[in-house]
């Protein structure tokens, strides 16, 4: 068998390994992680599932260089983010990390298009075009639509196009459909699956609706604060 150089190999969008985070002090000090390792490959789309307070939002919270692990690396394609300071971090972070929540948490004075350019703008890039984002979550039509006009699966579009101005290598995924009905929750995790297929970007998502895991490449369970690979389902 011949091996691959170390130089060709694909570098993983996001690569932990033996991660452990404990919060809290004395008596209450809890491990919210526990020696978590996950490779997830660029344009793969990951789901994570579990019991409320196993630690998801944790994961996606140490990933997404928000909360520091206590021991343990974490590699951002390539990059060793642990060691980077706050500046450092937050630059990194708008450059190479997306996020959707729950709720899209749009901002209600901007149109859908006005949302998406100050998310550049924030992030240093003045050459957004905010057409092509919204055509590519099929919101066009509602490019100068406030969000009090639109549907909670609109919203989340606007959310999702947000969340890709900057290109990411990584997109960190919370609860994405927890205020949608089934269909819109079917179309909004289509819409994750097709960005990962098409920009490459790696898609890790945390969700409790097991409806749509079947658009997903792997499923892995977090249980007290450890992560298992459980498959997608049939
Ligand atoms: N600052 C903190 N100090 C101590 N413990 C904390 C702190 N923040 C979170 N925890 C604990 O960490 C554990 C994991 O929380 P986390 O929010 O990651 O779980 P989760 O799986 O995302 O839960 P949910 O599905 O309810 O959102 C919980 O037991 C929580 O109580």
């Amino acid at each position: 068998m011949t091996s691959i150089p170390a130089s060709d190999m694909p570098v993983p969008a996001l690569e932990m390994s033996d991660l452990v985070l404990e919060l809290g002090d004395g008596d209450g000090r809890v491990r919210v992680l526990d020696s978590v390792s996950l490779r997830v490959e660029a344009g793969e789309f990951t789901a994570i599932v579990g019991p409320s307070g196993s630690g998801k939002s944790s994961l996606l919270a140490v990933a997404g260089l928000l909360a520091k692990p206590t021991s343990g690396v974490v590699r951002v394609h390539g990059t060793d983010v642990v060691g980077l300071g706050k500046g450092a971090a937050a630059r990194f972070r708008l450059a190479n990390i997306g996020f959707v929540f729950q709720s899209a948490n749009l901002i209600p004075a901007l149109t859908a298009a006005d949302q998406l350019r100050l998310a550049g703008r924030l992030a240093g890039n003045r050459t957004v075009d905010p057409k092509s984002l919204l055509e590519a979550v099929s919101m066009s039509q509602r490019a100068s639509h406030r969000p009090g006009r639109l549907s909670g699966g609109e919203r989340q579009r606007v959310g999702i196009a947000r969340a890709l101005v900057n290109r990411p290598s990584l997109l960190l995924v919370d609860e994405p459909t927890a205020a949608l009905d089934r269909r819109r929750s079917y179309e909004v995790v289509s819409l994750l699956a097709d960005q990962a297929r098409e920009s490459g970007a790696a898609v890790v998502m945390v969700t409790h609706d097991r409806d749509v895991l079947t658009q997903c490449d792997r499923v892995l369970e977090m249980s007290d604060g450890r992560l298992a690979e459980v498959g997608v389902p049939a």
